[in-house]
Parts: structure tokens; C-alpha cells; sequence
């Protein structure tokens, strides 16, 4: 478990980032934090592995304070994957991904290894090792950045927008296999994102955020979706329109469900709850 205790986070040019920000990230589970533009979510995910240090009060990894580890060991501990990817361009997949494995101390040839290995984990064919990345897709370096993220086999997984540069069919195939894969390793993952979609698709724990890292909702889709915190948070969600504004449609075969754009998404079947 990941805990935030009244983190707040003041950068040198006196930017109050974070604002007494407290939260508990259950482990194995994946926590999204989203909210618009600069509201702090990068802060945050940087303050758990040290690369950003906060102003004020605690972080602890399953009941440790952070600061009591060496940075440079705790970030090597934990898996991060960013935006762009953040591939070296002048190595290949296969170093790119066993670049860590190296600096913890494994052989050439175990790091390679593994580096075909986590190429398979996340679908990747093993005849791309070899390639650089600028002769790779934007969805293909995405998950060479997750197999690298993996390599250490962290328990923490760290995903700043990782899927926000790549188009949207690119994205959700990324998403899906996101899905497979902590199916899979039941990680710890923390990820930042903008969109609510996608914080509703992959996370157990959502937690809304406005400026300062002010939390204005934290809970599983469904609490959210079912009794968002108050208005802005409704409109925030698009409780009243798209995808989750649905509306119940009698056709002569039955109910069926309407979203927003009057586009019919699927069949009511039952009236009680299913699991
Ligand atoms: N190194 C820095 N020095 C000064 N201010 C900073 C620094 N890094 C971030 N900030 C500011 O802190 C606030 C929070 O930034 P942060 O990157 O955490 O937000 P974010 O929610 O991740 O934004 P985005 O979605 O645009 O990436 C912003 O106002 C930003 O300008």
C-alpha cells in the first residue's frame, strides 16, 4: 500500500503544486488520478519514487517512510512509464527494455533474456529487438516504455499519460491489453491521466482532482458514477451526456439502452443488479 499523509509540494518558484493532499492506494490495484491540465498529478506520481521531494509531510510504501530509502534505489525499485515513452534513441528495443536489469547487476545475457521476455508480455514480436525506436509505431514504443517499466519486476507501476500521444484506436488496444496484463501481475499501479474515460475503463480507485491536488472525489467507477460528490463533478464526468447519459428505449424485441448521441449500446436484460 501506497500512502500520501498531508503531502504538499511548493516548487522553488513558490507554485503551490500540492495542497495537503492525503490518500491511500491499496496495493495490487490500479489508482488513476485525473483532472485537468496542472492540477498536480504529475506531482504527485513523481513524489512517490523521489523524483519529486515533497515540501511537507509523508509518503510510505507499505507502511515505510520513503525518505528513509536511497532515492536512486527506491526509483529503480519502481516501474515508470511516461507519455513519450522516454526511449533512448540510440538503443535498440532490446537495450532500451534491459537497461535496468544492467544497472541492477544482471549479465548482458540474462538482461536480454529478459528483455525478449517482457517483449512477449507485452505483444511485442521478438524480431522488433533489434530495431531502434524512431523505426517503431507511437503505440509500439508505448509498450516497449511498459515492458521497460516491468523489467525490474516492481511491485509499483508509475504511468504518467502514458497512452495520451498515440491515436484513439492505437489507445484503446493499449488500454485493452493494460487490462490483460494487471489481470496477469496484479501490480500496484498508479496512473495519471486526463481523461475520465480512460480513468473509468482502467482504474479500481479514481480520485478527481481539481488545483493544488484538491480531491473532490475518491471511489471505484461505479460510486462515483452512481453519486458523483456534487455538481461540477457530475458535469465533470458527463453524468448527463455521451456515453454514460443512457436512456431506456422499448423496441418490440425489448429494452434497449440509448446513450447521449442516440446510439443504441446494449440490451437491458434484467432488472437487478448482475455481477
Ligand atoms: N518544476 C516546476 N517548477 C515550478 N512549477 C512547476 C514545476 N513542475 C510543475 N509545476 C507547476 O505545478 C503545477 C502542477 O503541475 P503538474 O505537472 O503536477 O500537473 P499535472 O496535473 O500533471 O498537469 P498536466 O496534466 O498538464 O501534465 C502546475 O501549475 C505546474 O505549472
Amino acid at each position: 500500500m501506497i500512502e500520501f499523509e498531508n503531502i504538499s509540494k511548493r516548487y522553488p518558484d513558490g507554485t503551490v503544486a500540492v495542497d495537503d493532499f492525503s490518500l491511500q492506494i491499496p496495493a495490487h490495484q490500479t489508482t488513476v488520478f485525473v483532472g485537468s491540465s496542472g492540477c498536480g498529478k504529475t506531482t504527485l506520481l513523481r513524489m512517490i519514487n523521489r523524483m519529486v521531494e515533497p515540501s511537507q509531510g509523508t509518503v510510505r510504501i507499505d507502511g515505510e517512510d520513503i525518505e528513509s530509502k536511497p532515492a536512486v534505489q527506491l526509483r529503480r525499485s519502481i516501474g515508470y512509464v511516461m507519455q513519450n515513452s522516454g526511449l533512448l534513441p540510440h538503443f535498440t528495443v532490446a537495450e532500451n527494455i534491459a537497461t535496468v536489469p544492467r544497472l541492477m547487476g544482471s549479465t548482458r545475457q540474462d538482461s536480454h533474456k529478459r528483455a525478449l521476455e517482457l517483449m512477449e508480455t507485452v505483444g511485442l514480436p521478438a524480431s522488433m529487438a533489434q530495431r531502434y525506436p524512431h523505426q517503431l509505431s507511437g503505440g509500439q514504443q508505448q509498450r516497449v516504455g511498459v515492458a521497460r517499466g516491468l523489467a525490474a519486476d516492481p511491485n509499483i507501476l508509475l504511468m504518467d499519460e502514458p497512452f495520451g500521444a498515440v491515436d484513439p484506436i492505437v489507445r484503446a488496444e493499449l488500454q485493452e491489453e493494460l487490462i490483460r496484463l494487471q489481470k496477469e501481475l496484479g501490480k500496484t499501479i498508479v496512473f495519471v491521466t486526463h481523461d475520465i474515460d480512460e480513468a473509468f475503463l482502467l482504474g479500481d480507485q479514481v480520485v478527481i482532482l481539481a488545483a493544488g491536488a484538491q480531491k473532490l472525489q475518491v471511489g471505484s467507477p461505479s460510486e462515483i458514477i452512481e453519486h458523483p460528490a456534487d455538481d461540477f463533478v457530475a458535469s465533470f464526468i458527463g453524468a448527463q451526456r455521451g456515453a454514460r447519459a443512457l436512456r431506456v428505449k422499448h423496441t418490440e424485441h425489448g429494452a434497449v439502452l440509448v446513450d447521449g448521441q442516440g446510439r443504441t449500446q446494449g440490451r437491458l436484460v434484467d432488472g437487478r443488479d448482475s455481477q
